[in-house]
């Protein structure tokens, strides 16, 4: 039965945290000497703004259908990624059935192929590709993750990414994922400092919660080597994006390095079915974490997912909000999300995508149930009082 097609397509950019939760205001702990691969360069070295991690803002992607419904979703690439949703992918989606998704994101993805493939064109195919889920969902008034298969479980499990895990452990959550806070160009006293910042935070939440490393692409293969060996007796669950997303075989190299028992993760800056293969076949992560806003969408999300689970691997989505909400409920290979906590003191549970969403759902106790996921498409709402801008009305 033929849906109601997509007459209009709306492409607003807008500043402040929500999908770009890197744009936050000063002193917020996400901002706050963090490692990153431009701390080599000291007047980087403090501030990930002062490099630019925050230029694009969110990209809030509109879809109307012909009966007035809205389907829309919101991801990282603001006036560039906006461009190209009005500008070129809106003639892939005026006029068309939303049930098409997947010729959809196939006419997008190959049509773009020649300046696009990873990064801020599949940031803008992914926000097409997630309104178009909402816009389904709410014309047969139905949640995603029904539409996706269904539940495979009643609740949702959370880790928390933030620089109180001794708080998220507090809070309920099943493990927290610190910032490194210094890398190579810090020498060895930076690595001491690294080691002496997680051996405090063990001290804080006893042997069993889950402790984890996000290195945000900082490291190099004998730094990152390093400071796995260093961090084995404190129980480092895992080192996440250790090395740059290009570097394939260090990955590769990095998994043979780690102690036994370590877990290599990464994935938040690799993208399509494609990149995904490259990192399976190579062998270079036990733990996939691709962003449902940035690797292809929902459509891609599900290949990507059956390629790892072919493989006996996990897919553990990078933030991505009420997009991994839908998506990890159905999925056996998706035993856990994360919540990335965007209190400035990572001391507080808040909306990971705040304030531009209204009803996003927040762990209670670490846990969300899938009943809170029962509402058509994905379940949230604009939120009125944000204003957007549309710099390019197609
Ligand atoms: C904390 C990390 O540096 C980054 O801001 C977020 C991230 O990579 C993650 O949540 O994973
Ligand atoms: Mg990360």
């Amino acid at each position: 039965m033929a849906l109601s097609k997509i007459k209009y397509v709306r492409a607003f950019t807008v500043r402040g945290g929500g999908a770009d939760y890197h744009d936050q205001g000063d002193g917020h702990w996400i901002d706050d000497h963090v490692a990153t691969p431009m701390a080599r360069y000291p007047d980087y070295r403090q501030s990930r703004q002062s490099f630019g991690i925050n230029v694009l803002g969110t990209l809030v992607v509109e879809l109307e259908a012909e009966d007035g419904t809205v389907g829309f979703a919101v991801t990282t690439g603001g006036e560039p990624a906006a461009y190209i949703v009005e500008k070129h992918l809106s003639r892939f989606l005026i006029g068309r059935d939303p049930a098409e998704y997947e010729k959809i994101w196939d006419q997008m993805y190959f049509s773009t192929q020649y300046y696009g493939r990873k990064g801020l064109v599949i940031n803008a195919i992914s926000g097409v590709d997630l309104a178009l889920w909402d816009l389904l969902g709410k014309l047969r008034d139905e949640p995603v993750y029904h539409m996706l298969g269904g539940a495979v479980r009643d609740e949702l499990q959370f880790y928390a990414t933030g620089a109180r895990p001794d708080v998220a452990k507090e809070l309920g959550f099943i493990g927290g994922k610190l910032p490194l806070r210094h890398g190579p160009a810090e020498g060895l006293e930076g690595l001491h400092k690294n080691v002496a910042l997680l051996a405090d935070m063990r001290a804080k939440v006893g042997d069993d919660f889950w402790l984890m490393y996000d290195c945000w692409m900082s490291l190099n293969l004998d730094y990152a080597t390093r400071l796995a060996i260093a961090c084995h007796d404190l129980g480092l669950k895992w080192i996440e994006e250790a090395l740059s997303p290009d570097d394939y075989w260090g990955y590769a190299d990095l998994r043979r390095n780690v102690p036994r028992g370590m877990l290599v993760t990464t994935g938040e800056h690799e993208a399509t079915r494609w990149g995904f293969r490259m990192l399976l076949e190579m062998e270079c992560a036990d733990i996939l974490q691709p962003d449902i806003g940035w690797c292809g969408g929902v459509t891609e999300l599900l290949k990507i997912s059956a390629l790892a689970d072919a493989r006996g691997k996990l897919v553990v989505p990078h933030g991505s909000s009420v997009y991994s909400y839908h998506f990890v409920i159905t999925r056996h290979n998706s035993p856990f999300a994360e919540f990335l906590m965007m209190h400035p003191e990572a001391t507080d549970v808040v909306p990971m995508f705040a304030p531009q969403l209204l009803g996003e759902p927040v762990p209670e106790n670490g846990r969300i149930r899938a009943s809170a996921l029962d509402k058509p498409g994905f379940g949230v709402e604009r939120n009125p009082d944000i204003t957007l801008h549309r710099p390019y009305p197609n």
